[in-house]
Order: structure tokens, then C-alpha cells, then sequence
């Protein structure tokens, strides 16, 4: 015998209930089943409602009860073929002529008890269950309808009867030998052993089925519903949320306590203690095998599911006079208890100098007041503080078996929650090991469960949630990238990556899906973008609150490299091409590493030296390997080494310069690299890295750019003015070409002074062979002393530095796997 029961979603109109029928065909063919039904969906809650419409002399109630008797007529009429019709229409008339009865009772004795609203309740699954019954003889199944009040007996606890199992039990067996054919049962309801109408509180029609499973011994019961099975968490929240396949009983009751609303734990009790099979499977997606609920914990995932509260408040009661004094707990909880408030989470360190108390919210005022009057005396006193209210809390649980005796879960737990600045204000975990909450801020509810389905379920994959600013060459190739890359990268890398903030000089745009990348309209296309203000971006970016937040900043701003600390402060990873903070002053520079070191996140610049080769990396290798730097000699501008080189062809140098711009390979500004401050930053942040005390005032620097030029407004201006200056250049370059030599821009680093400058070299330098953007760094180090380690290739351009800067950011999806 298999019990099936379905809900109202299941059955709330004639299409669904049609694919309730085909479920129930394709059972029957299995075994014998028998079924139970809830309302059709929303029936109950119209009733409830026009009972204390009725109560409270509001005659509308007469209205919704009009729009209740078609809706079950019009279900008749659509289930039913016309000839058969008449009988249950008549059923259905005569019960809202009984219900209008009855709602005319109450609006004029203005009286509406508990077990008055017991009956009202009752007549949704009485409709519902008969009409059902009806419409599946029609379907030429030997159907026969059971009002549930008939074999479960229950006290007269109304609206929460407490069933008395022992008659229910015979009663249920003795029906069922007597009745044979297919039972069509009402949810729900029962009756007093005087016959009154009872109900069976939250989720009833769970529970009706339970008991039915458990009365007969059944081979498994199926909670048929409109979810496929209990999910890993909410998934209104949590995007990634799938299936559990196979979860304990307890494991069930926990998650359902704390949030899963699929299962009322309750009602799980009479098949459980028969260990019954429960099935949690969908209707509107028959084919998926949904959750299956038994007293095994099968091993596999460390955790099975996070659930969550959302409308919590914390109380904390304080106080030295709590110290080693026997019955405070007692004191506390008692007067909670008096005033029914539910108490969700308890906390207490074991210095007993606090208590903290988890409830929820809208209990708040009562619990406040109860206990401070409970313990006015010590408060008068000084012995202990009044209740501190920590309001908008939220609660999120760790679920699952095998945490028992298993290390790790709650260090995975809290140090995922700490990687994604998710302060803990409370954690309980009791001595099962089954479930370990923490209380959070409400606002940070979604972040904190992202953060903790990724690390507990989808450890191997993760998803990074981007801001860009700086939409230029860089950022826009960066985009691209992005999007060719993105299925490669979810398939074999299992790593997701969306861009949710977008800004250039004046527009920002945000999107809380992510942005579509193959056609992503940059800042300012679209007509809702907001003007670009840098504090209220990160204040956006907070906002949004995802888990696993990155920053890039694709802008040569100074501005925008001065936001660096308060981004690593919200502990969101910062990737930069920016050469801009690391070449301000030595104390910034070690500030920033340290404030991320400290923050747990990663500040990553790869492409502010070189692009996208791997110079930053293989530095940081060396000296964490131990090495020491003597002397660093390097080609570091792509731009300038484009255009001495492009010059040997005979070229002006203002028309190269010009080409360099176009191909990307010089700073927004030029003068910035013919200046010999590109290169400067680069060489400062290279001795840096090499942990070498170095500043600015450090550096010698030849300038390229003539003094006029120099003084240019704008670029155009600058490219005007050069053009005057085309043959100084060619002079130079004859010069060097006489002695066979060619002119390279470069920068040396050695015994703490660096000196950044064109020189010229013959064949026997590795220089000589430099084309295009090339860039060439020799390290000469304590171990590579009589050979230096020499690295080259492009040092400049949109895709390979984009491309370094997305190595970067895989870099930091790659971290904490
Ligand atoms: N080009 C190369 O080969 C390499 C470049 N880099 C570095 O990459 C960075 C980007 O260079 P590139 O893409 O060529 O520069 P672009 O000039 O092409 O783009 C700069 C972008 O930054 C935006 N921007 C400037 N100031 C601000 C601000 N205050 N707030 C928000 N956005 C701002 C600009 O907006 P708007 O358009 O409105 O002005 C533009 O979108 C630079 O730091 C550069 O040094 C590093 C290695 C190699
Ligand atoms: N303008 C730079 C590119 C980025 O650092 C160069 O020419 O190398």
C-alpha cells in the first residue's frame, strides 16, 4: 500500500488536477494506493478569512462565499461530463448553503471560537475531496470517498488536535477491511469522539497522510507538491539551490524547523516511528525522483542542507550578578514561557556573564519587558544591564548528519562566512552535531547562505561577481574576454563569472543578474545609467552584497586607486592594471598589502608591470623562495620600445608615436610614457616587489618629451606640437645607428637608486633584438647571478594585458578551492 497525498497547488485547477489523475493511473498500476487531498488551492484561507469578516459584522463575506461556490461548481462542471453532474452539484450546493448558514450564525451572535473555525475549516477538504472522488470515477477508477472524520479521533484541542492513535488506528483498519476500492481521503480534518469537528494544524493534510501510512503499515508515503523535493537551501535566495536526493528524518526536521517549508516536522512523526519511506516529489515535474525521507543518513556531503530564519531579533542579557548564580536560566526562560514566547536559539559563553536569545522579531517588545521585570531587582542594583535588542537579525543553519564526529564543518562554515565579511553575531550548535546556526545581519541573510551553499556544496565550482570601472581599451577587450571565455571556463575550470557594476569617467550601470557580455551596453547607452559617482559605486557594490565580490579598476585614476582601502576593508579582492597605488608612496604601498593581507583578500596587479607577463608573479616566486635581488635591467615600456623601434624604418617619431596610441600600446596620455613616468612606476612597484625600501625621489628620470610639448593642453595639442621635433629624434637615431648600436627606453635598479633613460646597445645585449612592443626584464639575482633570468615578449597592447588582467581574476576564483 502506497499513501499519495496532494496539495493544494496540485490540484487548484483542472489542468493540474489532470496531471494529478495521470499520477495517480500510473501508481495504481504499481499497487494499491489510497489518496488524500488537500482544499483546492487557496480554499482555506477564503474560508478563514470570511468567517472573521462575518465575525467582525462585515457582510462582504457573502461575496467571497458567492466566488468559493462557483469556483467548486465550475470544477464540477469542468471534471465532470454533464450527465453525471447533478448528484454532486447538489453535494456542493447544499454544503455552501450550510456554510452561508453558518457564517449568518456568526455575523449575528458576533462569535467565532476556535472549534467553530475548526468546521469552517473542514468544508475545504470535504469539497475538494468529493468532487475528486467523483471526477475519478469518471476516469473509471473504483473511487470512494472518506471524510477523515469518520477514523481519526483527536482531543478537542481545536485547531491543533492531538490525535488519539490508538481508536484512529482501528478505526482506519477496520474502514479499510470493510470499504474495499480506492480511497479518496479528506486532509486535514477529524472529529472528537463526540463527533465535533477537529483540524490538525499546520500542514494537517501532511500529517493525515502520515497516519493513514502508519495505520496501515505502508510500503512508503508521497507528499506530492508543487517543488521538486527539499532543496539544498531557499532558492529564491540562493540561485544554485538543487535537490537533496536523500535526507534522515531528523535531517528533515531540522532543515524544515529552520526554513524548508516543504515538510512540517510534525506530521513526519507517524510514519517516522514506523520508518516509513516519505517521498517529497513534484507534480508539475513527475519524472524527477524529488527528496527521499527515511531513517538512513547515507555518507556523502558533510552537510545536506542551509536553511535559514529572516525575521529575528537578538536579546542579550548582561551582567555580572550572572555569574555562578544558580536559576537565571530558569528565571529568563520561565518568564518567556509565561508570555509564549517562542525561544528559536540560545547562546551562552561559559563565563555566564551573558545570555543571548534569538526570537522572533515581533515578539521582541513582550520579551524585553518580561524579562527586565523578572529581574528588575538586579538591574536596579547594577547587577546586571537592561536587555540589549539587537533587531533585523537573520538566522542560517548547517544541516546534516554527518557533521557527527566528522571535523571541519564548522571551521568550513565560519571561516566561508568570515571570507565574505560576514560578521557572527551568535552560533549555536547542540551536542547531536546535527545542525550549527549563526546569527547574521538580515542584510548580509543572502550573501551568508551563497557563501555557505558554495563552500559546502559547490566547493568546486564558484561563481565571481565583478565591478568594473574603466570601460576603456583595456576594460572593453577585458569584457570580451570575458564573454568568449566564460562556457570554456564554467565546463573545465568550473568557474562562473558575471560582471555586475560597469563605470567610466562619467556613467555607472549596474545589474543585478549580471550583465549579458556578448552584448553589454556600456556605461551612459542606456537611458536609466546613473552619473558616475566613485563612493556610491562601492556603496552599490556593498549593497548588492553578493558573495565572492571582485573590484577591478581598468583606469590609469589616481582617484580611483585612492577607494583601494575602503574596497579591501568591505574584504571585496581588488585586480588592477592601475599602476597608480602601488607607485605612491612606500608606506601606501605596504599599507595596502598589509590591510589585505589582513582583511583575507587578495590585491593582485600582475599587469602593472609588463602586462600581461608574468614579471609580478615570478618576482614574488623568487623572494618567497629566498632569493635576493642584486640588480634588475629591463625594457619596460611597450610603447616606447614600438616606437624607437618602428623609427629605424625611417618613420617621423611624431607619426610613431601616434601609431603607438592607436594600437593601444601608450597611456591614455602619451606624455605619460615619452615622459619616463610609466616606466618609473613600473621599475618603483619591481624594486618594491623585490622588497627593497625604494621611493620616487629615487629614480632618475630622462624625459622624451620636449618642453613645449609638455605644456600642451590636451593630446591633440601634444601630437601638434611634436611634429617640430620629428628630426631631433632622427638625429638620435643616426647617432646610435653610426656605431651600430639601436636605442632602447629603459630602466636599471641596482644598490637601492634606479635610473630610467634611453640608451643604445649593440648586438652582443639582449636588447639589440627587441621588436615591436617587446619588453625584456633581467633579474640578476643571489641565484641567477652569472646568468640573469631573463623574461620577454609584449609588454603592452589591449589583449595582452586584458588577458593578464583576466588571469588575475581566474586567479582569484582559483584561491580557496
Ligand atoms: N594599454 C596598455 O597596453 C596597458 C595599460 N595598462 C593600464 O591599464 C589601465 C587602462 O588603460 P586603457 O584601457 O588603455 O585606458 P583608456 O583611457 O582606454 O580607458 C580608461 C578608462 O577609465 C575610465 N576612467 C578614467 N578615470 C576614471 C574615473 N575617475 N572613474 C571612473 N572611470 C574612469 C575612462 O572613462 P572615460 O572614457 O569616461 O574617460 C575609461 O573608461 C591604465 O592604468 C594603464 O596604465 C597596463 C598595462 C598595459
Ligand atoms: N603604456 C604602457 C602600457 C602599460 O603599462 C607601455 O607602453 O608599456
Amino acid at each position: 500500500m502506497k499513501i499519495l497525498k496532494f496539495g493544494g497547488s496540485s490540484v487548484a485547477n483542472r489542468e493540474n488536477i489532470k496531471k494529478v489523475f495521470q499520477i495517480i493511473k500510473s501508481r495504481q498500476k504499481e499497487g494499491e494506493i489510497a489518496l488524500v487531498f488537500s482544499a483546492f488551492g487557496g480554499v482555506t484561507e477564503v474560508l478563514l478569512k470570511s468567517a472573521r469578516l462575518a465575525n467582525e459584522g462585515d457582510k462582504s463575506y457573502l461575496k467571497d462565499l458567492k466566488t468559493l461556490e462557483e469556483r467548486h461548481l465550475d470544477m464540477v462542471r469542468e471534471l465532470i461530463p454533464i450527465q453525471l453532474q447533478s448528484s454532486v452539484l447538489t453535494y456542493v450546493k447544499v454544503r455552501f448553503n450550510e456554510l452561508e448558514d453558518l457564517f449568518h450564525g456568526i455575523f449575528l451572535i458576533k462569535e467565532c471560537s476556535p472549534r467553530t473555525l475548526d468546521y469552517v475549516g473542514s468544508f475545504g477538504e470535504r469539497l475538494s475531496a468529493f468532487i475528486l472522488a467523483e471526477a475519478l470515477k469518471v476516469e473509471g477508477l473504483p473511487a470512494t470517498y472518506l471524510d477523515a472524520r469518520e477514523v481519526i479521533r483527536t482531543s478537542a484541542r481545536f485547531g491543533n488536535a492531538k490525535v488519539d492513535f490508538s481508536a484512529t488506528n482501528d478505526l482506519i483498519l477496520d474502514y479499510f477491511h470493510t470499504h474495499p476500492g480506492l480511497k479518496v481521503i479528506t486532509g486535514f480534518i477529524a472529529s472528537t469522539a463526540k463527533g465535533e469537528t477537529t483540524t490538525l494544524g499546520r500542514s494537517g493534510s501532511d500529517y493525515t497522510a502520515a497516519i493513514f501510512a502508519s495505520a496501515l503499515d505502508a510500503d512508503c508515503l508521497e507528499i506530492w507538491t508543487d517543488v521538486s523535493g527539499v532543496l539544498t537551501s531557499d532558492p529564491r535566495l540562493v540561485y544554485t539551490a538543487f535537490t537533496i536526493p536523500q535526507l534522515s528524518y531528523n535531517e528533515a526536521m531540522e532543515l524544515s524547523h529552520f526554513g524548508a517549508k516543504v515538510i512540517f516536522p510534525a506530521t513526519m512523526q507517524p510514519a517516522m516511528k514506523k520508518d516509513i519511506p516519505i517521498y517529497i516529489k513534484n507534480t508539475f515535474e513527475p519524472e524527477n525522483p524529488g527528496t527521499l525521507i527515511n531513517g538512513d543518513a547515507p555518507n556523502g556531503k558533510i552537510i545536506k542542507g542551509i536553511s535559514s530564519l529572516s525575521d529575528v531579533s537578538l536579546l542579550n542579557i548582561v551582567g555580572g550578578g550572572l555569574i555562578e548564580v544558580v536559576g537565571v536560566s530558569h528565571r529568563v526562560f520561565g518568564a518567556l514561557a509565561d508570555a509564549g514566547v517562542n525561544v528559536i536559539l540560545i547562546s551562552q559563553a561559559s563565563s555566564e556573564h551573558s545570555i543571548c536569545i534569538a526570537i522572533q522579531s515581533a515578539d521582541v517588545a513582550i520579551a524585553k519587558e518580561v524579562i527586565e521585570k523578572e529581574f528588575l531587582t538586579e538591574i536596579r542594583n547594577g547587577e546586571m544591564d537592561p536587555v540589549l535588542v539587537v533587531p533585523d537579525m537573520a538566522i542560517v543553519a548547517a544541516v546534516g548528519e554527518n557533521m557527527k564526529h566528522n571535523p571541519g564543518a564548522s571551521g568550513r562554515m565560519f571561516q566561508a562566512l568570515g571570507q565574505n565579511n560576514v560578521n557572527v553575531y551568535a552560533i549555536a550548535q547542540g551536542s547531536s552535531e546535527l545542525n550549527i546556526s549563526a546569527v547574521v545581519s538580515r542584510v548580509d541573510l543572502q550573501k551568508a547562505l551563497n557563501a555557505l551553499h558554495e563552500a559546502f556544496f559547490l566547493s568546486d565550482n564558484k561563481v565571481l561577481h565583478v565591478f568594473l570601472v574603466g570601460v576603456g581599451l583595456i576594460g572593453k577587450a577585458l569584457i570580451k574576454m570575458i564573454a568568449n571565455q566564460r562556457e570554456k571556463l564554467q565546463r573545465e575550470n568550473l568557474l562562473d563569472i558575471h560582471i555586475h557594476g560597469l563605470a567610466n569617467s562619467r556613467f555607472m550601470s549596474f545589474s543585478e543578474d549580471g550583465f549579458d557580455l556578448k552584448n553589454c551596453p556600456m556605461p551612459g547607452e542606456n537611458g536609466n545609467d546613473q552619473a558616475m559617482d566613485l563612493e556610491k559605486f562601492t556603496q552599490i557594490m556593498d549593497d548588492m552584497n553578493f558573495s565572492n565580490s571582485v573590484f577591478v579598476d581598468c583606469t590609469a585614476s589616481q582617484e580611483v586607486a585612492d577607494i583601494y582601502e575602503r574596497v579591501l576593508e568591505a574584504k571585496v579582492p581588488i585586480v588592477t592594471p592601475n599602476k597608480k597605488a602601488n607607485s605612491g608612496s612606500l608606506e601606501r604601498y605596504r599599507a595596502l598589502k598589509k590591510l589585505a593581507g589582513k582583511r583575507g583578500v587578495k590585491f593582485l596587479y600582475e599587469t602593472n608591470v609588463a602586462a600581461g607577463l608574468p614579471v609580478i608573479n615570478t618576482l614574488q616566486d623568487l623572494m618567497l623562495s629566498g632569493d635576493k635581488v642584486v640588480r634588475i635591467e629591463a625594457v619596460l615600456s611597450g610603447s616606447m620600445n614600438y616606437i624607437f623601434s618602428e623609427l629605424e624604418k625611417g618613420l617621423p617619431f611624431s607619426d610613431v608615436v601616434k601609431v603607438a596610441k592607436e594600437k593601444g600600446y601608450t597611456e591614455p596620455d602619451p606624455r605619460d610614457d615619452l615622459s619616463g613616468m610609466d616606466v618609473a612606476r613600473k621599475i618603483l612597484i619591481l624594486g618594491r616587489e623585490a622588497e627593497q625600501d625604494l621611493h620616487f625621489e629615487d629614480i632618475t628620470i630622462q624625459s622624451m618629451v620636449p618642453s613645449d610639448c609638455e605644456k600642451a593642453g590636451s593630446v591633440e595639442e601634444f601630437f601638434e606640437k611634436l611634429q617640430a621635433h620629428d628630426g631631433e629624434f632622427t638625429e638620435l637615431l643616426q647617432e646610435a645607428s653610426s656605431k651600430g648600436q639601436k636605442l632602447r627606453f629603459m630602466a636599471i635598479l641596482e644598490n637601492g637608486k634606479a635610473k630610467v633613460g634611453l640608451g643604445s646597445f649593440d648586438n652582443s645585449h639582449p636588447f639589440y633584438n627587441l621588436k615591436g612592443s617587446d619588453n625584456m626584464i633581467l633579474f640578476t639575482t643571489e641565484r641567477y647571478f652569472d646568468f640573469p633570468m631573463i623574461i620577454r615578449g609584449p609588454g603592452a597592447g589591449a589583449d595582452v594585458t586584458a588577458a593578464g588582467v583576466f588571469a588575475d581574476v581566474i586567479r582569484l576564483g582559483n584561491y580557496s578551492r
